[in-house]
């Protein structure tokens, strides 16, 4: 299997309970609830996406032939190499949507070179086998089929997907997460206001924009 990436870097998770670990991000191409095209958006399944996933042009992308290629081009970010590392190295699979191409081989190729795996999933695809850290992030208009997990992070609001809608689901973490754009503000203060009257949620803002590394 061959694999699409938009890049791959170095920096520290900036959300979820994850939020402040170094890890290496393995950004896929493509997505299945947006094309990523601007003219695209207000018709999209997912429409308030904060990230630049068409193509493979950005740092470190490129298309891999196979498990051990892209695998390799993970760990050589890692700083002094995966070997012998201290703290145990860290590769969160995003895009994009990661499930469309993340499979078991690629899981084993990370794993035989140390790293922990976690994917930021909208979670609408099966997952392989065997992931360290799994993040569901429901979107309101889209079919969820991955029901349990490590974290779920709701970003906040959607009209349509009320936090209630997912409370009682097998997940170990419930995050909303305030929504990015030129409301930020006022959605991080209902956020906020949310998870005060609901304690089984946690505010969880994106620490990585706050202190300004990727
Ligand atoms: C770019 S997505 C990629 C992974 C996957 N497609 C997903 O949606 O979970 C990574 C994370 O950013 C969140 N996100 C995207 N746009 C956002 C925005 N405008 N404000 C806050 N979070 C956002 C997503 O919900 C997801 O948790
Ligand atoms: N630092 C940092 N943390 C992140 N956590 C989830 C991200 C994503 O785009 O999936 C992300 C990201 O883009 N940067
Ligand atoms: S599902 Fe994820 S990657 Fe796809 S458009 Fe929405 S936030 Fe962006
Ligand atoms: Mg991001």
């Amino acid at each position: 299997m061959s694999y699409a990436v938009k890049e791959i870097f170095y920096t520290l998770q900036g959300e979820g309970a994850q939020a402040g670990r170094a890890a290496v991000f393995c950004r896929f191409a493509g997505c299945n609830l947006w094309s990523g095209r601007e003219s695209d958006r207000a018709a999209a399944v997912c429409t308030f996406c904060d990230t630049d996933f068409v193509g493979t042009d950005g740092q470190n992308g490129g298309k891999f032939a196979g498990a051990d290629a892209l695998a390799d081009a993970v760990a050589a970010r890692w700083p002094g190499g995966v070997a012998g590392a201290a703290g145990r190295p860290y590769v969160v699979c995003t895009g994009g949507e990661p499930l469309l191409q993340l499979d078991d081989a690629l899981v084993e190729a990370f794993h035989a070179r140390g790293f922990e795996v976690a994917v930021e999933t909208n979670g609408t695809q099966p997952a392989p086998a065997g992931l360290d850290w799994i993040c569901v992030s429901p979107k309101a208009d889209a079919p969820l089929l991955l029901t349990a997990g490590d974290e779920l992070k709701l970003v906040y609001p959607q009209p349509l997907a009320l936090p209630e809608r997912f409370a009682g689901l097998a997940f170990d973490h419930f995050f909303l997460q305030p929504m990015d754009g030129p409301e930020r503000l006022a959605h991080t203060r209902a956020a906020t206001d949310y998870c005060m009257a609901h304690p089984q949620w946690r505010l969880g803002v994106q620490m990585h924009k706050i202190v300004g590394i990727e």
